[in-house]
């Protein structure tokens, strides 16, 4: 096989991951493309989180709802996302490339730090292998969601209300935020309107979260386009429903794995 797409994609996920704000990766190569939406007004200047992408959420998902949380200061996703990472590794191995990212307290913004001021250190690893990906949807009409069927969630569309969902396709055609938790199926997949899709697999997470703006969310958001939200769904794997808490010295491990169905 020619090696030339790992190193090619190894270098793209440096220059690409270490955009002094949040993730957005887009790759395409011989035999790789990995395209994530990002909104044509992402603001892609280091002063806010991009608009797209895979934004890596710590220590919180949301806001706290309780204000005697520690976490309770922070804003809305706390601050992996709004900090610069530093690359730490990269792997050439046989049918993959590997980047390893970190980042730790001195990388974090003084005035976020302040609000949630405990030692972490986080691990972000990327693998990529060759296939073709893509996480835009051409049209939401179009769009379905499998194997979220019988998960109980909390609806933040409608003030947090909790419900069960008993559709077997999830469409989508209007606000929708909601946190699936504890989900039952290891994979989630998600079919972007013809048979194409993303297969999600869950690795040591436990909930999923949907979420579609819709029109008057759009519109009142200055970095993404009015009408992008017929061209975008977040799948959002992840903690969020509850902390994990780790004691000193603990460490905790998770991830998703996308693919092509
Ligand atoms: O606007 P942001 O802070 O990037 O958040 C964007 C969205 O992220 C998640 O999907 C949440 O469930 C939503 O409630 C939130 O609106």
């Amino acid at each position: 096989m020619d090696s030339r797409w790992k190193r090619e994609a190894l270098s793209e996920v440096l220059t690409e991951l270490l955009l002094p704000t949040a993730f957005r990766i887009v790759f395409t190569f011989i035999n790789v493309e990995l395209t994530y939406h990002t909104s044509k007004n992402a603001i892609l200047n280091g002063t806010k989180a991009i608009r797209g992408g895979i934004p890596l959420v710590f220590p919180q998902f949301g806001k706290a709802e309780d204000s005697s949380a520690p976490t309770a200061a922070l804003p809305q996703h706390g601050f992996a996302r709004n900090s610069k990472w530093e690359f730490l590794e990269g792997k050439d191995d046989d049918n993959e490339v590997t980047g390893i990212f970190t980042l730790s307290p001195s990388s974090v913004p003084s005035e976020l730090y302040q609000k949630w001021p405990f030692p972490f250190k986080l691990l972000y690893t990327v693998i990529l292998r060759p296939q073709s990906l893509s996480t835009f949807i051409s049209d939401i009409s179009k769009l379905k969601i499998h194997n979220l069927t019988n998960n109980v969630f909390t609806d933040k569309v409608a003030n947090g209300a909790r419900d069960t969902e008993t559709r077997e396709v999830i469409t989508v055609n209007g606000e929708v935020d909601r946190v699936y938790e504890d989900v039952i199926t290891e994979d989630v997949l998600v079919y972007c309107g013809d048979e194409s899709g993303i297969r999600i697999k869950r690795v040591g997470v436990n909930d999923v979260v949907v979420w579609n703006p819709w029109l008057a969310k759009a519109a009142a958001m200055s970095d993404f386009g009015d009408d992008e939200y017929k061209e975008m769904i977040c799948v959002e794997l992840g903690n969020v429903s509850k902390y994990v808490r780790l004691a000193p010295g603990e460490t905790w491990e998770g991830g998703q794995e996308l693919s092509v169905i």
